[in-house]
């Protein structure tokens, strides 16, 4: 079972859900160009993913490469996704295979897909009643040049799993949010993905055996477009949360026990 994990992004908002479920799980060795503003687990290696020798010495001894840095902005400039999303995500696929990790987990984003969302479709298409479902096998549709690094991470992901047998997850996460869905924003409501489905999301993609994976990264949300049902077969997710369960800011309903 995998038990050195790096985390490359480790001081951003998606590796805080994840070493908020997880730190005591792994041996974690976290990477990012800004150094650490608080206690954290393992060791903390200050690098940028575009550094090709930092990244390789980075991996070594390592299991399972949960992949996050980047330019997460959708309205990000092509010179910054180009740099940090796209060839630092292929400097470090390049570093995992040679340094024989076994599994690559890559923070893939809905803009990868954005453009499904047409003015034919919406708003219907984010409401509960509403059957329209991406389910991961579609061809990416990138809404911004941001939603087309994301796409060609997942891409880099198929040529290192096909040429090199990495095992590679893409993860299309939705609307990361903490404590209660997005407000008065009916699109982020349906794809919310509260803090603890995250971490037992990233957990799921440490601990399956895959081949290669395009999966969603939301909540149960009643108001889902995303299907997350591959995710459920292919890694094992059971997610928790669900954003109809909110009333603003208030959780009005219990999960089932
Ligand atoms: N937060 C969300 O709802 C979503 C996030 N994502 C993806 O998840 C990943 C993490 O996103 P967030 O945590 O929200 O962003 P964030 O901006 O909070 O964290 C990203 C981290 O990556 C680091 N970083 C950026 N470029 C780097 C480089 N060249 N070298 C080393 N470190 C670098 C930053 O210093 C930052 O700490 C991103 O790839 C983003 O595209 C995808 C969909 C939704
Ligand atoms: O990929 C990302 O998506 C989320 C959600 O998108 P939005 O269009 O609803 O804001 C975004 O918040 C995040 O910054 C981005 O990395």
């Amino acid at each position: 079972m995998a038990q050195s994990v790096l985390l490359t992004g480790a001081a951003g908002r998606v590796g805080d859900a994840i070493l908020g479920g997880l730190a005591d799980d792994y041996e974690w060795r976290l990477l990012d160009r800004e150094p650490p503003t608080d206690d954290q687990p393992g060791e903390f290696v200050v690098a940028d993913i575009t550094d090709a020798e930092a990244v390789r010495e980075a991996m070594d001894g390592i299991d399972v490469v949960i992949h996050l840095a980047g330019d997460p902005r959708p309205e990000a400039p092509w010179n910054s996704v180009l740099t940090n999303n796209i060839d630092g995500t292929q400097t470090v696929f390049e570093a995992a295979v040679d340094a024989g990790v076994e599994a690559v987990v890559f923070a893939s984003s809905n803009h990868a897909v954005g453009n499904y969302e047409t003015d034919e479709r919406t708003p219907e298409m984010y409401r509960e009643d509403d059957d329209y479902l991406l389910d991961g096998t579609e061809l990416p549709r990138p809404s911004n040049l941001y939603g087309v690094s994301k796409a060609a991470g997942e891409t880099l992901g198929r040529y290192y799993h096909d040429e090199h047998d990495l095992s590679v997850a893409c993860v299309r996460i939705g609307n990361l949010t903490q404590g209660h869905p997005p407000i008065d924003y009916e699109r982020g409501q349906a794809m919310w993905l509260s803090y603890r489905d995250c971490a037992h999301l990233f957990d799921r993609c440490i601990r399956a055996d895959y081949d290669y994976e395009i999966v969603y990264g939301i909540s149960d949300n009643d108001r889902k477009y995303y299907s997350i049902e591959r995710a459920r077969e292919a890694l094992g997710y059971d997610p928790q949360d669900n954003s109809a369960y909110y009333d603003g800011e208030e959780q009005v309903v219990e999960p089932d026990a």
